[in-house]
C-alpha cells in the first residue's frame, strides 16, 4: 500500500469511550461486564484475549452490530447509543476475516459502496476509488472491473481495507482483518498497513488472537480474560516489559523478553563510544588513540564525519595511513531502529557491535552489553519506544 499516495484524510480521527458497556445475550451469557475503556483517537488499539473471552462483542458494540445492554458508547465526545444504527455505521469502517466482499459486485463497486449510500456523485466516487485503490496497491485499471473471486486474497484483503476507508470514516474497526491469509502475505499486509495507518492516523481497534500482530500493530494493546474483563490496557514495551498480572504473563509468552526488543527504540545513552579515528589520520596517531582508551579497535570516520569503517589493533600497526589499513562497516543501524534490528545486524554480520548512525552521523555503538542493558532500563520506562507504530524496523 503506498501511503503517500493515501490523501483525503479529512476525516478528523475520533476517541471511542465505552462507558460501563455491558452486553447480555438472549440466552443470559454474558459477552461484556460493565466495561470503561477509551480509545484516543489516531491511535491503533488492539483487543486481544482468549476465544469467548468478549473481543468480538466489544466491538461490534461500536458500531452497534451487536447492541449494548447497558452503558453508553461515545465517539468524539457524542453518545451514539441511540442514534439511527445505519448512518452510524457509514461513519465507521468495518473489515472482517475474508473480507466481506459482495461478491457479485466488481471491485470498484464494493469499494464505492459506502460513498454511493451517502450520495457522493458519480465522478467524486470514481476519483476517490481509484485513489484508494492505489493506495492500497491495486492498479485500477486492472483490479478495478474484477470480482472478488478473480483477486488474490492479500488483493482481495487490500479491497476490503479500500472499501472501508472509502468515505473516509473517523474510526476503523478490523475484526482478524490479515488472518486468512499465509503468515507471508500476512507480514507483508501489516507492514503496508502500518504505512498506510501513518498517513491517515484514524482511530482503529483492531481483534486479533495473535499476541505478536497485537505488539506489531497496536499503539496500545488492551489483554482481555473472560466476560470482557481488560487486565492490561498498555503499549506493548510496557504490556510486554511489565505485565499487570499473571493472566497477562502467560498471555503474552515465556518470551516476552524477546518480543520486547521488537518495541524498544535505541536510546543514545546507551550507547558505547570507542575511540574514534579519521581516515585520513596517520596510523601513528590511531595507535596512540587507542593506547590512550585501552581499546583494541577504533571506529574511522571520514573528514565529514561519515562512516567510515573500524580499525583493528593489529591492523593499526606500521606505517600509513587509518583509510588504508581499516576494515568495511556493513553492521549499521539507524537510530531510529529497534533494539532487535539491532541484534539482528549484529548477528547476520557476526559483529561484535553495531554502529548507529542519525542519517549520515556516526553517535556511537550498541554492544550485546549495551543491548541488555538498554532492554533492562526500558522496563524502567526510561527508554522511549520507537518512534511511532510505523517504524519499518519493527
Ligand atoms: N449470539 C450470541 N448468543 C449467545 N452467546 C454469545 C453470542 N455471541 C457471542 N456469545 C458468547 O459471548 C462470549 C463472548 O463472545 P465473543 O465472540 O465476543 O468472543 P471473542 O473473544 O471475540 O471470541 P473469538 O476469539 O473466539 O472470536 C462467548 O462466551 C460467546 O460464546
Amino acid at each position: 500500500m503506498d501511503a503517500t499516495a493515501a490523501g483525503g484524510a479529512e476525516g478528523t480521527a475520533q476517541e471511542i469511550r465505552l462507558d460501563g458497556v455491558s452486553k447480555t445475550y438472549a440466552d443470559g451469557t454474558v459477552g461484556v461486564e460493565r466495561l470503561d475503556l477509551t480509545f484516543a483517537a489516531g491511535e491503533l488499539s488492539v483487543l486481544v484475549g482468549p476465544s469467548g473471552c468478549g473481543k468480538t462483542t466489544t466491538m461490534k458494540m461500536i458500531n452497534r452490530v451487536i447492541e449494548p445492554s447497558t452503558g453508553r458508547i461515545l465517539l468524539g465526545g457524542e453518545d451514539v447509543t441511540r442514534v439511527d444504527a445505519d448512518r452510524l455505521r457509514r461513519r465507521i469502517g468495518y473489515v472482517i476475516q475474508n473480507v466481506g466482499l459482495f461478491p457479485h459486485q466488481t471491485v470498484r463497486v464494493n469499494v464505492a459502496t459506502v460513498p454511493r449510500l451517502l450520495g457522493w456523485d458519480r465522478r467524486r466516487t470514481r476519483a476517490r476509488v481509484d485513489e484508494l485503490l492505489a493506495t492500497v496497491g491495486l492498479d485500477p485499471a486492472v483490479h478495478g472491473d474484477r470480482y472478488p473471486s478473480q483477486l488474490s486474497g492479500g488483493q482481495r484483503q487490500r479491497a476490503g481495507v479500500a472499501r472501508a476507508l472509502a468515505a473516509d470514516p473517523a474510526v476503523l474497526l478490523m475484526d482478524e482483518p490479515f488472518s486468512a491469509v499465509d503468515p507471508v502475505v500476512r507480514e507483508r499486509l501489516q507492514g503496508e498497513f502500518l504505512r498506510l495507518q501513518e498517513t491517515v492516523r484514524k482511530t482503529i481497534v483492531f481483534v486479533t488472537h495473535d499476541i505478536e500482530e497485537a505488539v506489531r500493530l497496536g499503539d496500545r494493546i488492551a489483554v482481555m480474560s473472560s466476560g470482557g474483563r481488560v487486565e492490561q490496557f498498555a503499549p506493548p514495551a510496557e504490556l510486554l516489559g511489565r505485565p499487570a498480572n499473571g493472566f497477562v504473563a502467560d498471555f503474552v509468552g515465556a518470551d516476552r523478553g524477546l518480543k520486547r526488543l521488537a518495541v524498544t527504540g535505541i536510546s543514545v545513552d546507551d550507547l558505547e563510544r570507542p575511540p574514534v579515528v579519521h581516515a585520513a589520520d596517520g596510523l601513528a596517531d590511531a595507535r596512540a588513540s587507542l593506547q590512550a582508551a585501552g581499546a583494541r579497535w577504533a571506529v574511522v570516520l571520514d573528514d565529514d564525519g561519515r562512516l567510515h569503517g573500524w580499525l583493528s589493533g593489529e591492523r593499526a600497526a606500521g606505517p600509513g595511513t587509518v583509510g588504508s589499513a581499516s576494515h568495511r562497516m556493513d553492521a549499521w543501524v539507524p537510530v531510529e531502529a529497534s533494539l532487535k534490528t539491532a541484534f539482528s545486524t549484529m548477528l547476520q554480520h557476526e559483529a561484535g557491535w553495531v554502529a548507529v548512525l542519525d542519517g549520515e552521523v556516526f553517535l556511537g555503538v550498541l554492544t550485546p552489553e549495551s543491548l541488555h542493558r538498554a532492554l533492562r532500563r526500558s522496563v524502567d520506562g526510561t527508554v522511549p519506544e520507537t518512534a511511532g507504530a510505523a517504524v519499518p524496523a519493527r
